[in-house]
């Protein structure tokens, strides 16, 4: 299969037109390097069957790939039943219950929600395309007015903005699903609607239960979660600026600088930032993007994005492999000539090290590299921590990860710049370096005499343990 050099990573969320096995190899094919399964969206028997047939394709195809799982959390959705889809048009007076006993145009199967909503909220259903204004409450039925009609799913989200709704993470359905999975080595799961810190470490306890490898990609959709967002970049393994959620929930105006923030404050804890929702949205009907997305997938990789999420556009729009390629190609576009602009944009400012030696082995790789003109960092990793502490610095050289482990090696998928390569484990690290320098030789990354910057830790294979950097030539 021919690989792809995007040092930007794309991510893509299936869906019912892509779920073929033929259509996920061709939006690999395409440029794909993760997928994400929504657990909001398939019941539990087929979310486990698309985890199954996505680990199948990527171990047939021999590459690394990265199993996203988005838990649905605490997000309220709209529920119809007997419909798929109802109408609503402007000023039209509709009728919410809470239970599904209660008759009425739509359901949100919150108890006592009523309690918690007034006259004059607004209830934004499906990334507030649709504009409901809370009328009256009689009993369980919340009477609303229709303000920006359209149709409305079965499944849709719906934000109450106003309201702060108690609710506990992970939720009954997230532990249904996480228990669901626990066999099948998910990379990363997705915590939706966090809305503090604490909320990832209770994840992180559930998750551990089974399995202490997983990820935890923490979304940031909410007002809250900014409050709080140094610690949870710190507790989780990446996050992930959910634009659809987060517009609604603070403002469209206030995205572009939400952005940036969120992106620079996962930097600061070498996390990867991943940029989410509405990217390419006009390809969902169209195999061509509209001028303004094009510079939303560049600005995203400016703020220093290290991936960027497909979401309506791959799962139900009319062209999911064009959109991808499309995507890979303004991102190479951008990475080949961005260069060509003076003041240096991607970059990032070199960090204070302190004590933390991991950190000063990254920086000076960093700096070697760039000095001595390398043509690769070939980091030696276990947990991965050292290759995303030398992706932070957006070197201009190739970043290979070399893993003994699996798990790793996909959960690297993410990460800006990053070539996973697994590789056996060897724990003589004076051997280490030559073999993981020629498997880099073997694959095509390298070739005799160029020089190389390795770096590598001793004991071998035992997280947080890098402490040696070696600049090689490569035999
Ligand atoms: N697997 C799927 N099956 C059917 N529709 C889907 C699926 N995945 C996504 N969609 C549709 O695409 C839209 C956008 O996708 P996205 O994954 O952002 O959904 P979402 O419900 O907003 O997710 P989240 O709750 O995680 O924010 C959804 O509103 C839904 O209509
Ligand atoms: C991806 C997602 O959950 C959002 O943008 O809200």
């Amino acid at each position: 299969m021919k690989r792809h050099m995007n040092r930007t990573k794309i991510i893509c969320s299936l869906g019912p037109k892509i779920e073929e096995p033929e259509t996920i190899v061709k939006l690999i094919e395409a440029g794909v390097n993760a997928i994400r399964i929504s657990g909001a969206h398939y019941p539990l028997e087929k979310l486990v069957e698309l985890v199954l047939r996505v680990k199948e394709i990527k171990s047939d195809l021999n590459i690394p790939l990265a199993i996203l799982v988005d838990l649905p959390g605490t997000k309220l959705r709209v529920k119809l039943f007997e419909k798929e889809e109802i109408e609503v048009k402007e000023s039209q007076k509709i009728i919410i219950a809470t239970e599904e006993s209660v008759e009425a145009d739509l359901w949100i199967l919150y108890k006592n929600l009523h309690e918690y909503l007034k006259p004059g909220h607004p209830v934004l259903i499906d990334d507030g395309r649709i504009r409901l204004n809370v009328v009256r409450n009689v009993g369980k039925k919340i009477e609303c007015e229709v303000m920006i009609g359209g149709s409305i799913k079965n499944g849709h989200g719906v934000n109450i903005p106003e309201t702060d709704l108690p609710g506990e993470v992970p939720t009954k359905q997230d532990r249904e699903i996480i228990e669901a999975c626990v066999n099948y080595e998910i990379d990363y799961f997705c915590v939706s609607f966090v809305k503090s810190s604490r909320e990832i470490r209770n994840m992180r306890k559930f998750i551990n239960s089974f399995d202490e490898n997983t990820g935890i990609l923490a979304k940031i959709e909410t007002k809250k979660a900014l409050d709080d967002l140094d610690q949870i970049c710190k507790e989780s393994d990446g996050i992930i600026v959910a634009r659809g959620d987060l517009a609604v929930e603070t403002s469209m105006e206030e995205l572009p600088v939400i952005q940036k923030k969120v992106i620079e404050a996962a930097a600061a804890f070498g996390k990867p930032a991943i940029v989410a929702t509405e990217i390419l949205k006009s390809m969902m009907e169209n195999p061509y993007p509209s001028r303004a997305e094009v510079m939303d997938v560049a600005n995203a990789i400016l703020d220093g994005a290290d991936a960027l999420l497909l979401t309506a556009e791959t799962a139900v729009g009319k062209y999911p492999i064009e959109t991808v390629e499309t995507m890979r190609r303004i991102i190479e576009n951008v990475e080949n000539h961005v260069s060509q602009i003076k003041s240096s944009l991607l970059q990032r400012h070199l960090q204070e090290v302190h004590d933390d030696l991991s950190q000063a082995i990254a920086k000076s790789s960093f700096e070697i590299a760039q000095e001595i003109g390398a043509k690769a960092i070939i980091t030696s990793t276990a947990s991965g921590s050292t290759a995303r502490r030398v992706s932070y610095y957006r070197p201009n050289c190739l970043i290979l990860a070399t893993t003994p482990r699996e798990r790793t090696y996909h959960q690297l998928s993410i990460v800006w710049g990053v070539v996973p390569i697994l590789m056996p484990e060897i724990l003589d690290v004076d051997l280490m370096i030559p073999v993981a320098v020629e498997k880099a030789k073997q694959l095509g990354y390298v070739e005799s005499s160029d020089v190389v910057v390795v770096t590598a830790g001793m004991p071998a294979g035992v997280t947080g343990t890098t402490n040696l950097i070696k600049a090689h030539v490569v035999e």
